[in-house]
């Protein structure tokens, strides 16, 4: 719980520091005044809070990938094994812009364009969630979408310690039929995907087969699609990804902390595989989850 503690407020002071340091892109100056009094109205952490020392922490991880290479499929999984949850950034914006101020709406329209949105706006939706996981009693997470930038990346080391980036690639055409399949029922909230991907390998590339993960009857009248899954708009979030994210992979690689994973099938090939990478077990919950990497 300490751990949690720990980053949730410490990210808050982080933020507080560096709010009026750091530019806000594209954002009007009025929107920009609203997003200001929202940070600066969050509680402030006291120095022993910071300093405190962490037991009984859980995993603290976090996933890296394009879009559509299947982040949120795999961070959901792994986070019901290890018992932490699994907070995906994109999530808790897209509950967020629900309500329909102006502020809402140009994040909306920023969102939707493929862009990042701005670190204040990112960091308090962040520290909000981790605040009410620690009142539940949350030991750990798996950070999905965040963080996406270096100066995310900082600040996220400046008050925890990550101990594994799991950073997941597939090739682009790949992720683009990915992105333009997904699929997610307006009742349910389950995600689906109607793409089906069968490439074979060539140059000794291996064959990549995904079959689609269809909705049940149930669901199949209820489907909608992400307003940013267009075809044009899921090129532009790959592009920021390459200018924005792609150096974050760096960073923790450059700290020994970066697990590469290739995505080279659907999800009951590639699970187990990837929880042969991350040398755990399905019962691992049961034993006291001990990550240890393959050598
Ligand atoms: N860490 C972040 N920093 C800035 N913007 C973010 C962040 N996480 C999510 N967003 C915003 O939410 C959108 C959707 O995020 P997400 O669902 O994680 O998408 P993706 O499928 O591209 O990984 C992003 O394109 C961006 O506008």
């Amino acid at each position: 719980m300490a751990a949690v503690s720990r980053l949730s407020r410490a990210g808050l002071q982080s933020l507080v520091g560096s709010t009026m340091r750091r530019p806000i892109r594209g954002m009007a100056g009025a929107a920009q005044a609203a997003m200001d009094v929202e940070v600066w109205s969050l509680p402030m952490p006291s120095v022993e809070d910071v300093q405190k020392q962490d037991d009984g922490r859980g995993p603290q991880w976090v996933f890296l990938g394009c879009p559509g290479v299947g982040k949120g499929t795999y961070a959901s999984r792994l986070s019901k094994l290890l018992d932490v949850p699994h907070i995906a950034m994109g999530n808790l914006v897209r509950n967020e812009l629900k309500g329909s101020s102006p502020l809402s709406k140009q994040l909306s329209d920023a969102m939707e364009a493929g862009k990042l949105l701005p670190d204040e706006i990112i960091f308090n939706l962040l520290s909000r969630r981790l605040e009410q996981g620690l009142a539940v009693g949350e030991k750990g997470f798996i950070l999905d979408g965040f963080p996406r930038t270096i100066s995310q990346a900082e600040v996220l080391e400046d008050v925890t310690e990550i101990d594994l980036v799991v950073n997941l690639k597939l090739r682009e055409d790949v992720l683009i039929s990915k992105c333009l399949g997904r699929r997610i029922c307006s009742q349910c909230g389950g995600n689906f995907n109607l793409a089906k991907i069968d490439i074979k390998g060539e140059d000794g590339a291996p064959n990549i087969f995904m079959p689609p993960l269809l909705p049940p009857p149930s669901c199949a009248s209820k489907m909608t699609v992400r307003a940013d899954d267009t075809d044009e708009v899921v090129r532009a979030r790959l592009r920021v990804y390459q200018e924005e994210s792609a150096p974050v992979e760096e960073f923790y690689r450059s700290r020994g902390k970066l697990l590469d994973f290739n995505v080279g099938g659907g999800i009951p090939e590639t699970w187990p595989n990837l929880l042969t990478a991350l040398n755990l077990t399905e019962k691992a919950n049961e034993q006291g989850v001990q990550r240890k990497l393959v050598a």
